[in-house]
């Protein structure tokens, strides 16, 4: 379980997102939604560890038999991490060797998650000689080879195509449904409604609903209606 208790985040002294109180358990998949700079990836950042909060409390309770818990956490942030000087196997294989797999297993989930994400025949180029699009794909090959329980993903989307998205969000709804956590933010609103659980919504510096989809959107509106509506009236 990742659980927050009123915390406050932000850069310095300067609050971005006030008062986070959520807990994200098992067999959730979050849409973490708000409009641009509403402090989506500042929350993923401070919830992984690289932003610390302005002040409140994080708390990460896994269960995990791997030598450091964080290798049970894939994650994949908005800009891209990814190794320049190497070819897109390495940059994937990294992904398992580095979360403890021994060199069979993670060429396995290598070659798994390059199947996946539709780029095995891309394995021998430089990730420079590919495309943006390809690029993204490379980088979460590499969190999905590492098989965590907990994947936090900021715009996983973003350059993908269509069919690519909804290959990445069918998997990642298995993973949930047989235990794992995924926290996602997506500005593509109609995948998030087909594919998540629960709400993460921020707007106006504040968390404005987390909890179920289904008790978000009213009967017949669909998250993008639900989604502007809220906008609209918190403009007012
Ligand atoms: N390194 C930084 N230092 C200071 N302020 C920052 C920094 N990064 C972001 N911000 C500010 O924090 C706020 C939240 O930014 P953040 O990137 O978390 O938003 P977001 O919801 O992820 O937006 P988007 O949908 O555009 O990616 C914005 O006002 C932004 O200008």
């Amino acid at each position: 379980m990742i659980s927050t208790n009123n915390l406050n985040i932000g850069y310095k002294d300067k609050v971005v997102v006030h008062d986070l109180s959520f807990s994200l358990d098992k067999g959730m998949f979050i849409a973490l939604i708000g409009a641009n700079g509403a402090g989506k990836s500042t929350l993923i950042n401070s919830l992984i560890g690289v932003i610390p909060p302005v002040s409140g409390q994080i708390s990460w309770k896994l269960k995990t038999d791997r030598v450091n818990p964080f290798n049970d956490v894939g994650f994949s942030p908005q800009s891209q991490l990814i190794d320049w000087y190497t070819s897109v196997y390495d940059n994937v294989y990294q992904g398992p060797l580095l979360a403890g797999f021994k060199t069979k297993e993670a060429q396995k989930t290598t070659k798994q998650a390059l199947k996946l994400l539709d780029i095995s025949d891309l394995s021998a180029k430089p990730v420079d000689h590919i495309s943006g699009g390809q690029q993204q794909r490379v980088q979460i090959a590499r969190e999905i080879a590492r098989e965590p329980q907990v994947y936090i993903l900021d715009e996983p989307t973003t350059g993908l195509d269509v069919e690519t998205s909804e290959k990445l969000f069918t998997y990642l709804k298995q993973k949930v449904d047989a235990g794992s956590i995924v926290l996602t933010s997506s500005h593509d609103l109609t995948l998030l409604e087909s594919y998540a659980s629960h709400v993460l919504f921020l707007d106006d510096h504040e968390q404005k609903y987390f909890g179920p989809l289904t008790d978000f959107l009213d009967s017949g509106t669909s998250l993008r209606e639900k989604y502007l509506n809220e906008r609209k009236a918190i403009e007012k």
